[in-house]
Parts: structure tokens; C-alpha cells; sequence
């Protein structure tokens, strides 16, 4: 027997986008339905963002206590992977989303498990239920880890960051496919632990959308740590014999493979309400309207694959729903930021980008080395900034706390402040971010 519910917003994937959505619209008043086939919450808390930057903060431990014999004395460092473990089974509250769950339903939500599938305008069916939407449909139905066509991939036991990221051993060699950003973070993560890695990505340098001078900088700390690059060299052969081998080439026991995401369109049924069910992403406008009575918002809009997109369009959809005003969506000021050390936070326009679009452009750049803290911290790094027309249009900190001082640099790209401005400003002596200062002189 088929059941049918009336209800005002039925949101299909409660990840970051979805959750924030559906939350707000059930805090307001409205009837929302928040569709889950796996955990609330989505790839971030259990399999993303949180648990990997508890491994990353264990890593960098004990990097920086590597680095005592140089500044304080002796100091004696064995890793062991069991506190990480056990830490990113507290982050993840052990795979358990029911403290979301909860936090969903406080605010009025019905959360309903299982595979949401569009069957019509404003209209969601859940295994027997039909949900028929007054108000709107959202679309928050995120990524899963891409699997590439790799003759003899198939049926071995790879990983992606899911098991990665539950990891109860390390392993003592593995080849990390991909040096995108889940490459690199947990590259150096394993690394940093033990484990002989190898990171074999297909384009010329790590991190490609970013500046150069940060692939380098990578690069070159990665390779100091002992983990070997390859770079220019797809993937085309897997072989698996007692551990994994790569192009005939590249041998080890675990293989990550971590060459991007996919958004599962095919059979969501966008053909149901006149979308192209082969796209990739769903087109949105800069309300996050992606039809009539149709929003979507987070990674399958292809606008970043990140949290603080997917919660950005989750308050501007939220609002465009409720009728209320508000700037459009802009990701011009569009922040990022690679938690690997040195870390690599960028906002906006890289040179490149900026010169493609035609932008008048002018490039400051100044190695973090001959600045005061840097100097002190005998830190690697560089803020490098992007202008055209007397404002900053993008700009990379990389270093020590890169992520923190691309607060400042976030700032001025976003709020258009002009560059004479920012270089009569007082910086707080000797910071990092002094760096931005001694960039514009
Ligand atoms: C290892 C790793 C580290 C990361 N680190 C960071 C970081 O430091 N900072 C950052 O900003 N971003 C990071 N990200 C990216 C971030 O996790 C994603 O951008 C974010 O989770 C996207 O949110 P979303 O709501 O679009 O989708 P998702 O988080 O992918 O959630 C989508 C949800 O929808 C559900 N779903 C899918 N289809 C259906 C269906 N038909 N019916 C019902 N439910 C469905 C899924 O089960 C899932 O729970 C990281 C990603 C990875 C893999
Ligand atoms: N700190 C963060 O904010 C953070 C951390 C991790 C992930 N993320 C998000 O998650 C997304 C996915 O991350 P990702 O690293 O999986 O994807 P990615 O797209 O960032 O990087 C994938 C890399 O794999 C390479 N590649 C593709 N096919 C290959 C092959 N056959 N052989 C070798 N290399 C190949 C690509 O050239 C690319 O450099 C990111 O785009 C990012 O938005 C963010």
C-alpha cells in the first residue's frame, strides 16, 4: 500500500546543506520531511572534514615535537595510531548520528530514512511513502568517493577516505592515488605516523587548482618527510598480489584512492520534473533555485565541494524559501583551505584565474621566512596576493596557521577593501599575518 503525506518542504540528503535547510525551515514553522539513506550529518562529521583534521592535529603533534632537538632540548617521539583511533571514534561519535538526529527533530524536523527519489514536481517518493511538497523540494544529496576505470581496480580491497578514516592499523606502505586535498591531508597524516607513502597524481604538481608556488611547497616539505611524489602519472593498471601494485610500477600494502568525488544523479529522477538526469551537478541559480518548487544546495551544485559552501546556500535557499530578502549567492571571496603543514589557505582568484578572466592584475608575494615570525619559527611558507583595480581579488597564506591568517586576507577580498587601505593598517608585531604587510610594500 502506497501512503501519501502532505507537507510543506521535503529535503532529500541530510549532509551539512541539507541538515542546515531543513533545520532553519522546521525552526520557522514549516512541516519538513529530511530524507537520510545513511547517517544525519553526511560525509563531514563521520568520513570528512572532523574526524580527518583530528588526524591531522595528531600528526602535526608530532611533528612539532620532532622539532624540539632544534629549540628546546630532547625529546623522544613514538607514534602510536591507537589514541587516533580511539579519538576519531569520539568525534564521530562512533558512526552514531543520533545527537543529530535529535538536534533535528528539537526543532520540529520528521526525519525519514531511506533513498529519496523525485517522482514528480514537488513530489518525493521513500520506498511506500509519497511526500507531496507545498513548498519546495531541496536537493542536498552531496558526493561519494570517485572510483576511476582502472583496469583491475574492481573487486580489490581499496580504500577510500571511509576506510581511511576508520583505520584501526597502519599500514606500513601505501600508495595514495589522487594529491587533490583528501590526497595530501591524509598522505601526510599516514606519513607522519610511519607509513611509506607514495602519492601518484595525474597532473603535473599537488593541489592543481591552486597557486604553483603551493604545489611546490608541498612538494618539497612532503618530500623532506620522506613521502615520494609522483606527479604527471595517471593510474591506468591495478594489480593486486599480496599488497597493491600500480602501473607495474608502484607497490604497497594499502592503496587510497582519492581522485574526487561524484554526485549520484542518474537515479534521483531529475527527468521526472524536466532535468537532464546524466548531469553531473544541478544547475542552480543565485537563489540556489534549481526549478519550480526545486532548490538544491552543497556539493552537488558544483559550486565547491566544501562545508562552509554547502552551509552558505543552505541559508540563502532557507531564506529564498521563507520569502525572505537577502543578498544572492557570490563566491567571489570563495575561501579554502588544505589542512596539510605548512597549511594552504587560499580565497578568491588564483594569478592564474585572475589573468584568464582578462583582469588587469598585479602580484605581491613575500616568503613568511623574512618575516619576524616566520623568521623566529623558522617557518616554510608565503602570503602571495592578487590585485586588479586597487582591491584584492584572491590571495594564498600558506604556513604555519595559513588557514587562520586567510582570515584577514577572506576579509579584505570579501568586503572589497581597497589595497591603499590595507596598507595603512596597523599589524599587530610579530604575527604571522604582519606577512600581509610586508606583501604590499
Ligand atoms: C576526507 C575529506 C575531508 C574533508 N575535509 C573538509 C574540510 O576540512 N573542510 C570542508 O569545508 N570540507 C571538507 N570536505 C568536504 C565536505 O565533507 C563536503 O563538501 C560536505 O560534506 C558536502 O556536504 P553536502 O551536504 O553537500 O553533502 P554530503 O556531506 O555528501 O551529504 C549528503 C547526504 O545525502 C545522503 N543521500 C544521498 N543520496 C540520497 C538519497 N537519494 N536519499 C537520501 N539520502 C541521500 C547521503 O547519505 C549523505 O548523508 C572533506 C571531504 C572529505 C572526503
Ligand atoms: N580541507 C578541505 O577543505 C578539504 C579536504 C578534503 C577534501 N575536500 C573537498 O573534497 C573534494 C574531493 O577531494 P579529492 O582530493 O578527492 O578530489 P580533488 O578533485 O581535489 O583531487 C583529486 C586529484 O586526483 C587526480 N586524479 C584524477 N584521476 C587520477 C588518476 N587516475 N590517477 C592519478 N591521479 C588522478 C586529479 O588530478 C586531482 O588532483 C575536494 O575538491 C575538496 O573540495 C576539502
Amino acid at each position: 500500500m502506497i501512503g501519501l503525506m502532505d507537507v510543506d518542504v521535503v529535503v532529500i540528503g541530510m549532509g551539512p546543506g541539507g541538515e542546515e535547510v531543513a533545520g532553519s525551515l522546521a525552526a520557522a514553522g514549516l512541516n519538513v520531511v529530511g530524507v537520510e539513506n545513511r547517517l544525519v550529518g553526511g560525509e563531514c562529521p563521520y568520513w570528512g572534514c572532523i574526524p580527518s583534521k583530528a588526524m591531522v592535529r595528531a600528526a602535526d603533534a608530532l611533528a612539532e615535537g620532532r622539532r624540539i632537538p632544534s629549540l628546546a632540548g630532547e625529546a623522544t617521539i613514538e607514534p602510536s595510531w591507537a589514541p587516533v583511533a580511539e579519538r576519531v571514534k569520539e568525534v564521530t561519535a562512533g558512526w552514531d548520528d543520533q545527537g543529530a538526529v535529535d538536534r533535528f527533530t528539537a526543532k520540529g524536523g520528521h526525519l525519514v530514512r531511506g533513498k529519496g527519489r523525485i517522482t514528480g514536481p514537488r513530489e518525493v517518493t521513500v520506498g511506500d511513502e509519497v511526500y507531496r511538497a507545498a513548498r519546495a523540494v531541496v536537493i542536498g544529496t552531496g558526493t561519494a568517493p570517485a572510483i576511476p576505470p582502472i583496469d583491475g581496480l574492481e573487486g580489490t580491497p581499496y580504500w577510500t577516505n571511509r576506510e581511511a578514516i576508520e583505520a584501526k592499523e597502519l599500514p606500513e606502505s601505501m600508495i595514495v592515488l589522487g594529491g587533490g586535498a583528501v590526497g595530501v591531508e591524509l598522505a601526510q597524516v599516514f606519513a607522519r605516523f610511519g607509513t611509506q607513502v607514495t602519492i601518484v597524481e595525474s597532473a603535473p604538481r599537488l593541489l592543481h587548482q591552486e597557486e604553483p608556488e603551493s604545489s611546490e611547497l608541498l612538494r618539497t616539505t612532503f618530500e623532506a618527510e620522506g613521502i615520494k611524489v609522483i606527479c604527471g602519472t595517471r593510474a591506468k593498471t591495478v594489480r593486486y598480489e599480496d599488497g597493491f601494485v600500480v602501473n607495474d610500477e608502484y607497490r604497497a600494502e594499502r592503496l587510497l584512492v582519492a581522485i574526487g568525488r561524484h554526485t549520484n544523479l542518474g537515479d534521483l529522477g531529475l527527468g521526472t520534473v524536466g532535468l537532464d538526469d546524466d548531469a553531473r551537478f544541478v544547475e542552480v541559480d543565485d537563489r540556489l533555485r534549481a526549478g519550480d518548487g526545486l532548490w538544491a544546495v552543497g556539493d552537488v551544485t558544483g559550486k565547491g565541494a566544501f562545508t562552509h559552501v554547502a552551509v552558505y546556500q543552505a541559508r540563502i535557499a532557507a531564506r529564498d524559501i521563507l520569502g525572505e530578502d537577502g543578498p544572492p549567492a557570490d563566491y567571489s571571496a570563495l575561501p579554502r583551505v588544505t589542512f596539510t603543514d605548512p597549511e594552504i589557505g587560499a580565497v578568491g582568484l588564483t594569478e592564474q584565474q585572475a589573468r584568464e578572466q582578462g583582469l588587469d592584475v598585479r602580484v605581491y608575494s613575500v616568503d613568511i621566512a623574512n618575516v619576524t615570525r616566520g623568521w623566529i619559527h623558522r617557518a616554510k611558507g608565503f602570503v602571495k596576493l592578487i590585485e586588479s583595480d586597487g582591491r584584492l581579488v584572491g590571495g594564498t597564506s600558506a604556513g604555519p596557521m595559513g588557514g587562520e591568517i586567510l582570515g584577514a586576507l577572506s576579509v579584505a577580498v570579501h568586503g572589497q577593501v581597497p589595497v591603499e587601505r590595507l596598507r595603512h593598517m596597523i599589524y599587530a608585531f610579530p604575527t604571522f599575518h604582519r606577512a600581509l604587510d610586508a606583501a604590499l610594500a
